[in-house]
């Protein structure tokens, strides 16, 4: 049977765990307390404030002492030490679940640590900013967004139910996946993303007047390079776990950069054609598919 969920701990009040907080606030109100932990003290008062915490610690012993679920949206590297520590502490039946960016890395390091009776479902929303921070939370982060559930084929079947039941509440759509192939996805659609806005921006460094130059960047630099605003200690962490799919993606595109520059270079305009037109077709077909997603109707049998 689902576990009834009444007290939520939410370690990393960010713009992940912020948003989470005021998202499940929103919809569930005094029926599930949210209690905030973090280590910076100014994002537990903001947290307050803005009401993505019913209480705040500093103390993750006192903080999910009672909690049903405890939600770790810490940058990767952070989560990984932090569960260690906290593991011991958790609650018989409690349900532990995290936002990391990457899976493989962290299913091993906290499975390994786990107590018996203390279930994880791990987790990744497909929902974010290019800004960090509590200040950057709204409420609204996870609707009508994916968030990826890549929990153990022998896992706790009500405990991912309870998990399913809190994405209900913030709006978002549930897709299972294994660790692995949510591994090699992300770093096709978001990872090698993330590093090719950062390269298209460090490219600027062969402008010979940056000061002046920079200016007339137009649209199509900004549309394509937003996301290289993000948090360098957040990306550095992705990249450290989930080094084989990204080094093998990033060498996919570096063959794929190299072919369109030997196509310039011979005036192969074919090709170069063709590059475009295969660019513009897969990426209209996925707005027609994001768009038939969106169609479906949320389930809004938990809000
Ligand atoms: N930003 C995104 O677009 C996005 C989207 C989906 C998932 N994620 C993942 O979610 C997680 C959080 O990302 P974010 O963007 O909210 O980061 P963030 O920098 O906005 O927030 C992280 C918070 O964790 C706190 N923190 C760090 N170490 C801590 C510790 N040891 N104990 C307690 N608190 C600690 C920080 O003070 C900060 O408030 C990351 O693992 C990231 O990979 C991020
Ligand atoms: O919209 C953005 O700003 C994001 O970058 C969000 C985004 C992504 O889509 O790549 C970034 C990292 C996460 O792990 C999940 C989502």
């Amino acid at each position: 049977m689902m576990p009834a969920i009444k007290q939520i701990a939410i370690i990393g009040m960010g713009l992940i765990g912020g948003s989470l907080g005021l998202a499940i606030k929103a919809s569930q109100g005094e029926k599930v307390e949210v209690t905030g932990i973090d280590t910076n003290e100014l994002s537990m008062l903001k947290a307050k404030q803005c009401g993505a915490a019913d209480r705040i610690t500093a103390d993750y012993k006192t903080g999910i002492k009672s909690a049903d679920m405890i939600f770790v949206c810490t940058p990767v590297l952070q989560i990984a030490t932090l569960i260690k520590e906290i593991a011991p502490h958790l609650k018989p039946g409690a349900i532990l679940t995290d936002t990391g960016s990457t899976k493989t890395y962290l299913i091993q390091e906290i499975t390994a640590v786990l107590p018996p009776g203390v279930h994880y479902v791990p987790g990744h929303p497909m929902a974010g900013r290019e800004k960090s921070g509590i200040e950057a939370a709204v409420d609204t982060l996870f609707y009508d967004k994916w968030y990826i559930l890549t929990p153990a084929r022998d896992g706790d079947a009500a405990a991912v139910e309870a998990v399913r039941q809190v994405i209900s509440w913030i709006g978002a759509r549930v897709t299972e996946m294994n660790a692995a192939e949510h591994d090699w996805c992300t770093a096709l659609i978001s990872h090698v993303p993330h590093i090719g806005a950062a390269a298209l921006v460090n490219l600027l460094m062969y402008l010979q007047d940056q000061e002046n130059s920079i200016k007339l960047a137009g649209g199509g630099f900004r549309d394509t390079t937003r996301i290289a605003s993000s948090n360098a200690d957040m990306w550095a962490d992705i990249c450290m776990t989930n080094a084989e799919p990204i080094a093998d993606s990033l060498d996919k595109f570096s063959q794929i950069v190299s072919q369109v520059a030997a196509a310039v270079r011979q005036g192969d305009r074919e090709s170069i054609h063709k590059f475009f037109s295969s660019a513009k077709q897969r990426r209209d077909e996925l707005l027609l598919l994001e768009q038939a997603a969106s169609e479906q109707p949320l389930t809004n049998e938990h809000l």
